[in-house]
């Protein structure tokens, strides 16, 4: 008998499946993934209702933006690329924005005096086991990084990994579905992709948009003054991660998930706002300190102005903390003074977005202040 299937025994206490079994298609989860669920609710959420409709965040190790390579890592890996990725001298196609200073949501390439192309590429893991809410969820978020830049998504193409002897095809057509609806209500041409047989599955898009290259919202443009907003609230990684562990459907956090950040994109951008970013993967922390960094600056947040999702903090206290987030603090922490801020607070700042709101250097009517920006103190980041 396989490793797996004595371990899932034994964890389970069921015998291994047979095939034709709706433990079956677990224990082909456990093979592909070299992950144990915990449970088979881990896998499925109801086996005798649904046999036939697996869980997909059960395929995925770590979902959503969770899964991204950790901002440490990544800042070392960058290390070794930037001032050698872009060598291209081009009056007609100046870069605008590109890796210097830690990167930003986009790459921006001036095309004349009032247009700029913006690129971008986002794809992750499932973070939702309902495949079509898993595509809108990709298909927002990938669309993001070209609002976070105050840009407009004129095109996209899908990029899909699919673990095709373990899923069946249509799933994978529902996620499409789920992608080609979200960017069509962003008035984004849906014109192509790349799929790819993957032990994992795996969504996302690359998103081409439009900015004025005076009027973009940019990580490096902050200046000390301004008050902070935000304008999704957080507590969408714990959500997705009790979603993972229970199955339990949070219509919030996916509401949260699939909104478009258009609305709060534009109306920065006409209100003036020159720098954002959006909060992702290494979460409000991790994206303020980026920001602040670029821009030289300290941010002072006051962590009760800061909005969570309800469910968020009862989630975060049963421990539905992923090690996405976990990291995120620990990367942060050496640059910000917490105070009297407990742990849960902590890691409630640093919880692992996808598809999170914009962070904005200015006010937003309508969406609450979390801060300020203030000169460069002793910390990048001072939570009060
Ligand atoms: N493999 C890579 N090669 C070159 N640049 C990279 C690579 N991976 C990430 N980057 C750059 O590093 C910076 C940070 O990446 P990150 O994915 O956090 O930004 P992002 O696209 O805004 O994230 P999100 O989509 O979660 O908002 C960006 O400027 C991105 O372009
Ligand atoms: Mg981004």
């Amino acid at each position: 008998m396989p490793t797996s299937e004595r371990l899932w025994r034994r964890r389970t206490g069921i015998e291994p499946a047979r095939p034709g079994d709706p433990a079956a298609s677990i224990l082909k989860i456990v093979r592909a993934t070299r992950h144990l669920p915990a449970s088979v609710e881990e896998c499925m959420t109801d086996v005798d209702t649904a046999p036939e409709r697996p869980r997909l965040t059960g395929f995925a190790r770590g979902g959503g933006c969770a899964c991204k390579i950790p901002p440490g890592e990544l800042d070392t890996l960058l290390a070794t690329v930037s001032g050698r990725v872009t060598p291209v001298r081009r009056p007609a196609a100046e870069l605008l924005v590109g890796l210097e200073g830690g990167g930003d949501d986009a790459a921006v390439v001036r095309l004349d005096a009032e247009r700029a192309v913006v690129t971008t590429a986002d794809f992750f893991t499932p973070v939702v086991d309902d495949p079509y809410d898993w595509g809108r969820i990709a298909a927002a978020n990938a669309l993001s990084d070209v609002y976070a830049m105050g840009g407009v998504p004129l095109s996209a193409v899908n990029l899909l990994g699919w673990p095709r002897e373990l899923l069946p095809l249509d799933l994978a057509g529902e996620v499409l579905r789920g992608g080609v609806d979200t960017a069509h209500s962003a008035g984004c041409h849906v014109a192509g992709g790349h799929s790819v047989d993957d032990p994992e599955p795996r969504y996302g898009m690359s998103v081409v948009g439009v900015v004025h290259p005076d009027r973009m919202l940019r990580v490096d443009a902050a200046e000390a003054g301004l008050p902070l907003t935000l304008t999704k609230p957080l507590g969408i990684g714990v959500l997705n991660s009790r979603h993972k562990a229970t199955g339990t459907v949070f219509p919030e956090a996916v509401a949260t998930m699939t909104a478009l950040n258009a609305a709060a994109s534009a109306a920065a951008v006409e209100a003036g706002i020159r720098a954002a970013t959006d909060v992702t993967g290494f979460g409000l922390l991790g994206h303020l300190y980026k920001l602040v960094r670029a821009s030289g600056l300290t941010a002072v947040v006051d962590s009760a102005a800061v909005p969570y999702l309800a469910d968020a903090r009862p989630a975060a206290e049963a421990g539905y903390v992923s090690g996405g987030t976990r990291r995120n603090l620990d990367w942060v922490s050496p640059h910000v003074e917490f105070g009297t801020v407990g742990e849960l607070d902590r890691l409630l700042l640093a919880d692992a977005q996808t598809s999170g709101g914009l962070l904005l250097a200015g006010e937003l009517p309508g969406h609450p202040v979390i801060g300020e920006l203030v000169p460069r103190g002793e910390h990048a980041v001072v939570v009060r």
